[in-house]
This record gives structure tokens, C-alpha cells and sequence, in this order.
């Protein structure tokens, strides 16, 4: 299954925002474990590229579908393909969009790119990003995303920032096609503890919340 289609039928990607990931092949593993496939590895943690290599190279074992998030410029998107990932995303649309977005169809990758009002949302389309990032989120709300659906009929929208186990299906009945869990699900705290079963039983309530 692609990577789209994966967002489509669980309807959560988790973005991981940690300062440090002791073993990005666990994480992966109990993130699965808990129900939440697609995995979103972010620059804001160093050395990204290690850890994507690591999580992308042991995908097969965990059943994980791994992405550079918070990708900037286009010598970032190439670093993290050439580590691996299988998607990349971005928080905004800065100089280096266009080639960003290249640099992921010339991989046969999905981009998502970010954005924020409907000028945004119309130039990711036209860089062709396969989805939109709206972020952050919890400014807009629910309701901003039914608006965007008038004139954005059919296009994918994933809500990110903010979101947690108590309104992401808000976003997704106001036609989100699927929410970005951050910190609700991934706690840095967690992660630098390497509290695995933590993060398995967080994204099982989160699951449960959207299912
Ligand atoms: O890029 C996405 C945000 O960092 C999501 O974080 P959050 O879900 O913890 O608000």
C-alpha cells in the first residue's frame, strides 16, 4: 500500500519531535504496535538522517512507513531520500518548496507540503504536493477544514499541531483526510526515556478516539 493510501485507512500519521531517539527501529516498532503506521521523523531531531536510515532499514521487520518531516531546503529532502525516507513533508512553502517537491517526484516519493490559508493550499497543489499539511491546525480548527473543502474538493488535508486523542475526530469529520499526532502520542519525555509501552498505549488510545 502507498503511502496516501496508509493515511487513508489508519488516518493518523505521527510526527516525532525529540531531542534525541535512542533506537528509531523500537520506536517505529511500538508505534505499529499501537495501531499508527506511518511515522514522521523530523529534522528538529539531530542527526535525522541516522535515524531514518535506521527506521527505513528495519521497515520490513516493523511494519512502519518512515518520512523526513520539517524538510526545508532541497539539500535536506535529498539527504533524507538518500537515507530512506518514503515521504517527506514540510511545516511551510520557503524558498526551496519547488525544489523540495522535485526532489520527492524525481524519487517517486509523496510530498506533503504545509500550509496555512487557501493561497498556500493553492501553490502546494501547483508545486504538486500529493497532500496538504494545514499547520498549525489548532488555530483554524475543525470547522476551517469543511471551508477549505468548498473550493478543495477531493484534496487530501492532513491537520497538524494541536492535535490530540480528544479532537482529531473533529478534524476528520470536518473532512480532514487524516490528523498529524505530535507530542499527544510521541512525548519527547517518552522518547528519551525509551518508554516504548507508553508510546504503544498512547497511540492505541488515539486509534480507538478515530476509529
Ligand atoms: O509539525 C507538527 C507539530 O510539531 C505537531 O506537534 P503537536 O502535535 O505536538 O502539536
Amino acid at each position: 500500500m502507498n503511502t496516501l493510501d496508509l493515511l487513508r485507512a489508519d488516518r493518523v500519521l505521527t510526527v516525532v519531535r525529540a531531542p534525541e531517539i535512542a533506537d528509531a527501529r523500537d520506536l517505529c516498532a511500538a508505534l505499529v504496535a499501537g495501531g499508527i503506521h506511518v511515522v514522521e521523523l523530523t529534522y528538529t531531531t539531530p542527526d535525522l538522517p541516522r535515524h531514518l536510515e535506521r527506521a527505513a532499514s528495519t521497515a520490513s521487520e516493523t511494519g512502519a512507513v518512515v518520512g523526513a518531516g520539517t524538510v526545508q531546503t532541497g539539500a535536506q529532502a535529498k539527504r533524507a531520500i538518500d537515507a530512506g525516507a518514503q515521504f517527506l513533508v514540510t511545516p511551510g512553502q520557503g524558498p526551496d518548496a519547488a525544489a523540495i517537491a522535485e526532489a520527492a517526484r524525481s524519487a517517486g516519493i509523496p510530498v506533503i507540503l504545509g500550509a496555512f490559508t487557501p493561497s498556500e493550499v493553492m501553490t502546494a497543489l501547483a508545486l504538486g504536493s500529493d497532500a496538504v499539511k494545514i499547520f498549525p491546525a489548532h488555530q483554524l480548527g475543525p470547522k476551517y477544514f469543511k471551508d477549505l473543502n468548498g473550493p478543495f474538493p477531493g484534496v487530501p488535508l492532513v491537520p497538524s499541531g494541536g492535535i490530540n486523542a480528544g479532537n482529531a475526530r473533529d478534524y476528520l469529520t470536518a473532512g480532514a483526510l487524516a490528523v498529524s499526532a505530535g507530542t499527544d502520542v510521541v512525548s519527547p519525555a517518552d522518547v528519551a526515556a525509551s518508554n516504548w509501552e507508553t508510546i504503544t498505549a498512547k497511540a492505541q488510545t488515539f486509534c480507538a478516539a478515530i476509529s
